[in-house]
């Protein structure tokens, strides 16, 4: 079986190791152009792991791990370069350099890369930086002066400084209140609309995967479990989709994004 040409991410057969620790055996989860697609899990289940994997930040043992059609071990210097102009991260840890004001850190990627003329760079961060409502200002605050939800922003903005075809982000809205999160949703589904964004978020806020995600995939015994809408994957019989989804945390928001007060 063939992954087809809309296929932006394939993992197959995945095998995890770190010591005797074994973290993903035999997963597989194909991402198609255009989805979002929640993955959740139990702390320490690989998550994080597979986020790094998807981008060749890490390498499993075993299986086989394709971005865009192209497997990550193969190709030259510049089809990677190329590669790495396709997606945006946006990881837990090591959001922002610290070192960098807001502003030099959106540009980062766009300087790295030689894609911006010098002159551009300011419109093009005050831009992004209006893309999560951040205004102009900030762009010269340095990291350590921003809350924790700006940071975040902050990191989503250069996550997008490229236009990516992929977005992956760890924990998105951790730390954001109701109303920011509100508004990532609304601008990660205006992306979608307007760029065709893929996006392959880990979450256990169940307000945002109830309003955005296509597809859900249920990392657990060390595989992807359950992978399908929200609506048949809260069918789906299996302890961790029980504790999650229908725990009391988990009614209510279900609650919520069926529109029931
Ligand atoms: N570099 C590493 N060296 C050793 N063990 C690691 C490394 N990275 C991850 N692990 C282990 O792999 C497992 C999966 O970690 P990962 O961070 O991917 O989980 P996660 O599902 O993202 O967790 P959480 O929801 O708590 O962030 C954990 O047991 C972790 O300790």
């Amino acid at each position: 079986m063939s992954a087809g040409a809309d296929t932006i991410v394939s993992l197959r057969g995945v095998v995890t190791r770190f010591g005797r620790n074994v973290v993903h055996d035999g997963l597989d989860l194909e991402v198609e152009r255009g989805e979002i697609v929640a993955l959740v899990g139990g702390s320490g289940s690989g998550k994080t792991t597979l986020l790094r994997h998807i981008i060749g930040l890490t390498q499993p043992q075993g299986g086989e791990v394709r971005l865009f059609g192209e497997r990550l071990d193969e190709g030259s210097v510049n089809a990677r370069i190329a590669r790495q102009r396709r997606y945006g991260v946006l990881f837990q840890q090591g959001a922002l350099f610290s070192a960098l004001t807001v502003g030099e850190n959106i540009a980062f990627p766009l300087k790295e890369l030689g894609i911006a003329r010098h002159e551009e760079l300011d419109a093009l961060v005050a831009l992004k930086l209006a893309m999560v409502e951040m205004e102009p200002e900030n762009a010269l605050m340095m990291p350590a002066e921003l809350s924790g939800g700006m940071i975040k922003r902050a990191a989503l903005a250069r996550a997008l400084a490229l236009e990516p075809e992929l977005l992956l982000l760890d924990e998105p809205t951790a730390g954001l209140d109701p109303d920011r999160s509100a508004s990532f949703v609304r601008l990660i589904l205006a992306l979608r609309q307007e760029l065709g964004l893929t996006v392959v978020l880990v979450t256990h806020d169940l307000d945002t995967l109830a309003a955005m995600a296509t597809r859900v995939a249920v990392l657990a015994d060390r595989r992807i479990v359950s992978y399908a809408p929200l609506q048949e994957t809260l069918h789906v019989k299996h302890p961790f989709i029980e504790r999650f989804f229908h725990g009391e945390h988990g009614r209510r928001a279900l609650a919520r994004a069926n529109g029931e007060s």
